[in-house]
């Protein structure tokens, strides 16, 4: 570089750094606009999220964008990252409570990871919290002494004999839930143990979310609903999305969404091991897409053996499941071992066409993802 680019380099950095330091200026601002905003909300017992509100607020900025001559696109993606922010902000003021007449609620495996986040999300919404763990049981009849709301969150392998054996003297007026990944069987031993109003949760994030907004809590409806519509009506607060489905209807899309998902990342992670892969050249010579892959299979563990092996285990019918996805692959490697070339592409088709309009929608959403997997990288 000759004397002169240096010094122009030099001038146009610095008029960077200028308008960088104005954006910090404006972050603070937006920032200290937020706040006020979730005041406001927390008063009023407004959800978090605001949808509407948001979608408005993009349309007319990638409008405004496309006339300045900025990429709409590159807007969108900051004021969605700017209300990631938001979201982690307003939840610091703490929430409306739904239900202020209600006793304390007891978190029965409180201590565990989810069980944590909510006694968090419960506590900033003002309720009295009380957490019951594994040593506790000596003082378990103090602690649900006058409790308006019991949440069972322990391993899935002892929940329902938990229900049973520990869960069947609450008043009648308390609620009783669940946060379990199943939910077939924990809804009905709450409904066999308990004569009162019972509801199936299942949070459908980990317990590292930092927010609810966005999120989606799975409902079971076990009885009396209307004893327990505050509940809902509060974790929409939060900003979660509430889908309600019938137990056995959930349970099945878990076989393949959670079950077989799960146990294919591990045997993709056993397979890498037994092959004695060098993770440092596989990521070296790796697209983004398989970065990403990797990371999902990577993440799997850096997690707890046993949270999967409860959640792959969970389901006696996930072997089916799981034995249809090896027949499928075995067939697909016979295509591959006689030279098919044709029948694959058939094969290919097929399934395509089955996808419809989802698999371009899954390749613009995945888009996304990959550039932030680049933006990410620093070497
Ligand atoms: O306008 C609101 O309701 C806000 O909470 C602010 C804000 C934002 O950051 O602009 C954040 C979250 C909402 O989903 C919508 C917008």
């Amino acid at each position: 570089m000759n004397e002169k680019t240096t010094a122009d380099l030099e001038n146009l950095r610095g008029l960077i750094d200028g308008v960088d330091q104005q954006l910090l200026h404006l972050l603070r601002k937006r920032l200290d606009l937020v706040a006020q905003v979730g005041a406001v909300k927390h008063g009023a017992g407004l959800p978090i999220y605001a949808p509407q509100r948001e979608a408005a607020m993009l349309a007319k900025r990638r409008g405004e964008a496309v006339s300045m001559n900025v990429s709409p696109q590159l807007i969108e993606d900051i004021l969605r990252r700017l209300m990631r922010e938001s979201y982690l902000n307003e939840k610091d003021v703490g929430f409306k409570q739904v239900n202020p007449d209600l006793g304390h609620v007891v978190i029965v495996g409180g201590e565990g990871k989810l069980g944590g986040l909510f006694s968090q999300m419960l506590t900033l919404s003002g309720y009295q919290v009380k957490v019951l763990d594994k040593d506790d049981w000596a003082r378990a009849e103090e602690i649900f002494d006058g409790a308006g709301l019991v949440i069972v969150t322990v391993p899935i392998s002892i929940t329902c004999s938990l229900i049973k054996d520990k869960l069947s003297n609450l008043s009648a007026e308390c609620i009783l839930a669940d946060l379990t990944s199943v939910k077939s069987e924990p809804v009905k031993a709450m409904l066999e143990a308990h004569q009162g109003p019972v509801v199936g949760l299942h949070p459908m994030f980990g317990p590292d979310v930092g927010s609810l907004a966005k999120q989606v809590v799975v409902v079971c409806h076990g009885r009396d609903s209307e004893q327990y519509q505050w509940l809902l009506e509060q974790i929409q607060i939060w900003g979660a999305r509430i889908v309600e489905a019938e137990p056995e209807r959930h349970d099945k899309a878990m076989q393949l969404v959670q079950a077989m998902r799960h146990f294919s990342s591990f045997v993709y992670g056993l397979n890498l091991y037994k092959e004695e892969a060098d993770i440092e050249s596989l990521l070296q010579f790796s697209s983004p897409i398989y970065r990403l892959e990797l990371a999902m299979v990577g993440r799997l563990f850096a997690q707890s053996p046993e949270l999967y092996a409860d959640i792959i285990f969970a389901q006696k019918e996930s072997m089916q499941a799981i034995g249809d996805y090896l027949d499928n692959y075995s067939q697909a490697l016979s295509l591959l071992q006689a030279g098919d070339r044709n029948a694959f592409v058939d094969q290919f088709k097929e399934v395509a066409q089955w996808f419809g309009d989802f698999a371009p929608q899954f390749q613009r959403e995945s888009r996304a993802m990959l550039q932030s997997v680049n933006d990410m990288k620093t070497d």
